[in-house]
């Protein structure tokens, strides 16, 4: 028996077709996505389409991870409204502020949603859209996550979703197991709308046209930790569009720093999660700035020092969401005639990126003894061997797969059958360096150092 798991992320869609009870990959496909912080969401059925041409139709089930926090508002017959405002789009971070404000301050909205809302959540999208565009906003009826918006294209019995992608959204509580904040949506849009049923983990929410049973699919990174095997006390970094750092827990968390999101798991149990918005596109961005492939990147970076000759590359390239600073730009800080060439320049970019995951992974206060690497740029041989001396531990990254499109056929998996597959351990290599606390100096210096230039 097949079961195929879709993760519809930033940048494109990404399908695994895997055996049931295995879970060895049989077949793999993906397709793109329009660039930009907004998208129309029939962008993602047609790359859905186009990834799952031949391959969906072999399933017995089918679950859907998709990029957390999208703003999908539907009109009461159904209708996409407005193109989806995504995660990393920064232009409601004003909203945010109100709402923080207007709903008691940080520590209030922590203990009532498990996390302080930035510009990402789909709550400060919903005041922004009541805000900005009042025709759109009188229109809408529903608001949908990317993942309820394509498992209900599939044939979803009405409007579904799962609690981990709900405790993203600003209008969620982790009280009573998991139950919607009417209160929050009201505060936010005006009104109340209508929100998708939070369905069971494991639980099937319906049937495809080729007649697979559909699971309720959940957020890319909640899904990402169901693909992968997790030691207790592992620490995942996911180099994606965003950077993540997560683990998984058995209680809520409440961070009224607001760095530590309190996200749930798809299992029933918790993800606490630090984002930031920028990862492997500083990469792409830095390959850019010195005319390079991202393997010649790679090739160049490794052939620099630890530090880069003192040149560093605050990564902030699209404004940031950890630290909060949605207008934020990156910095290019101490360069001189010495360090200025293309190896230092490399390396800046690897290590910025770098160390400002490992400054997001400090804030789960965990203190790991290992990292679990994953994510398109924990393909660069760079981005691997500097990992550790950023990181200060072993870092072990499993054989590059797609660990949140895996995770989504485990879940199929799991609303097929009625029970979680155990799934082997993805075979993995470890890196291991000496730790260069110059690198994690550098980025900490030059972050405080700029902590004042993006205020209004
Ligand atoms: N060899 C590589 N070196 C560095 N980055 C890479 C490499 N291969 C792919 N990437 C980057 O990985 C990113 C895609 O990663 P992925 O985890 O699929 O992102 P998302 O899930 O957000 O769409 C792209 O920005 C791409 O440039
Ligand atoms: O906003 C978050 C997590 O809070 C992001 O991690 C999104 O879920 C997008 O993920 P990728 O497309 O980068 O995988």
């Amino acid at each position: 028996m097949l079961v195929a798991g879709v993760d519809s992320s930033t940048q494109n869609t990404k399908i695994v077709l895997c055996d049931a009870a295995t879970g060895e990959v049989v077949a793999a496909a993906s397709a793109p996505h329009p660039d930009g912080t907004s998208c129309p969401p029939g962008a993602w059925q047609e790359a859905l389409q186009k990834a799952g041409d031949g391959l969906l139709s072999r399933a017995a089930a089918v679950s859907v991870a998709g990029q957390q926090h999208g703003m999908v508002a539907l009109d009461d017959g159904g209708e996409v409204v407005r193109d989806a405002l995504l995660w990393n789009d920064t232009r409601s971070a004003p909203q945010a502020g109100a709402l923080v404000a207007e709903l008691g301050g940080r520590e209030a909205w922590a203990h009532a949603t498990g996390s302080v809302p930035t510009a990402s959540f789909t709550v400060t999208k919903l005041r922004w859209l009541a805000e900005n565009e009042p025709d759109n906003a009188g229109r809408t009826a529903a608001v949908l996550l990317p993942h309820d918006w394509l498992t209900w294209k599939l044939g979803a019995s009405g409007y579904t979703t799962d609690r981990g992608d709900a405790s993203g959204t600003g209008y969620f509580s982790h009280r009573a197991g998991g139950e919607w904040l009417p209160e929050h949506v009201k505060a936010a849009f005006g009104r109340e709308l209508e929100l998708p049923r939070i369905a069971g983990p494991g639980e099937a929410v319906g049937e495809t046209s080729w007649g697979a049973v559909l699971g309720a699919g959940t957020g890319d990174n909640m899904a990402a930790a169901l693909g992968l095997g997790l030691r207790p006390g592992d620490v995942v970094v996911s180099l994606g569009t965003s950077g993540t750092a997560f683990m998984v827990g058995d209680a809520p968390t409440a961070d009224a720093s607001g760095a530590v999101a309190g996200f749930a798991d798809a299992t029933g149990r918790y993800l606490p999660l630090v984002c930031t918005l920028n990862a492997a596109r500083v990469l792409t961005a830095t390959a850019a700035m010195i005319g390079a492939t991202l393997e010649e990147l790679s090739e160049l970076a490794l052939r620099a020092e630890p530090g880069a000759g003192g040149l560093t590359l605050l990564p902030y390239l699209d404004g940031e969401r950890t630290p909060d600073r949605p207008t934020a730009s990156g910095v290019l800080s101490g360069l001189t005639t010495r360090n200025a060439g293309r190896e230092n320049l490399a390396r800046a970019g690897v290590e910025g990126m770098l160390a400002s995951l490992a400054e997001a992974a400090d804030r789960l206060g965990a203190e790991p003894s290992r990292i679990v690497l994953i994510g398109g740029a924990a393909v660069s041989e760079a981005v691997r061997k500097i990992a550790p001396e950023v990181f200060g531990v072993p870092v072990c990254v499993p054989r590059p797969a797609e660990y949140v499109a895996l995770g989504a056929a485990r879940q199929a998996a799991w609303a097929l059958t009625g029970t979680l597959p155990d799934w082997p351990e993805a075979p993995s290599e470890t890196f291991t360096g000496e730790s260069r606390p110059i690198i994690r100096r550098q980025h900490v210096e030059l972050r405080d150092a700029t902590l004042s230039w993006n205020e209004e």
